[in-house]
């Protein structure tokens, strides 16, 4: 890592709020969804977010996990994306929510969602505890969205900066330092 400053962006608290919100939103959402319903996460920056937003959902659920990773040099990164973890669970007919992290360039959900939709799952749709809407490339339909956040590097709350600072209860933002 690069010498560098943290500080908060978006508390613990603030965070926790506004979960309980996409909770209730949800399980409004998916009250006749009849257990169909299955939580995909994108690891590893989901894994907290998941947990947190699976305990506010008050609908029967599942929870399957994913690994797509993008890949190439720097310049092209994000833009290939490769299934790295697949999903254990058939989402034939089943209401898919995608539970990610952060959508920057939307390369990866773009790619991940025409994965699942051959599928043939009954429903999709994406929920995002963090958005950057500046740095879209590829237009996703984001259902639920956290919070929408300048183009500022972030960290905390499963988001890492090079595997670091995934544990941290908080949105933190990382300014580089010259050195
Ligand atoms: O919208 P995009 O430009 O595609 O970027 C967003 C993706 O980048 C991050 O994942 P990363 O590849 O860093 O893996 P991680 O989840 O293991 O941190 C993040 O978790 C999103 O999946
Ligand atoms: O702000 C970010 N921080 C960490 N990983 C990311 N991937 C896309 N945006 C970010």
């Amino acid at each position: 890592m690069k010498k560098h400053t943290l500080e908060t962006m978006i508390s613990a608290e603030e965070i926790q709020t506004r979960i309980k919100a996409l909770g209730q939103q949800i399980s409004q959402d998916y009250a006749n969804s009849q257990n169909e319903l299955i939580l995909v996460g994108l690891l590893r920056g989901s894994f907290i977010f998941m947990a947190d937003l699976s305990r506010s959902i008050t609908v029967g659920h599942e929870v399957d996990f994913m690994t797509a990773s993008s890949y190439g040099n720097a310049v092209v990164s994000n833009r290939d994306v490769k299934i790295l973890k697949d999903l254990d669970e058939d989402i034939r007919d089943k209401d898919v929510l995608i539970v990610e992290d952060i959508i920057d360039t939307g390369n990866t959900l773009s790619k991940v969602m025409a994965i699942l939709k051959l599928r043939h799952p009954r429903s999709i749709e994406i929920c995002t505890l963090l958005d950057k809407p500046s740095r879209r490339e590829v237009a996703v339909p984001v259902k639920y969205i956290g919070f929408s956040i300048p183009d500022e590097f972030v960290v905390g709350y499963g988001i890492d900066y090079a595997q670091h600072y995934r544990h941290l209860p908080y949105i933190g933002h990382v300014t580089l330092l010259e050195s």
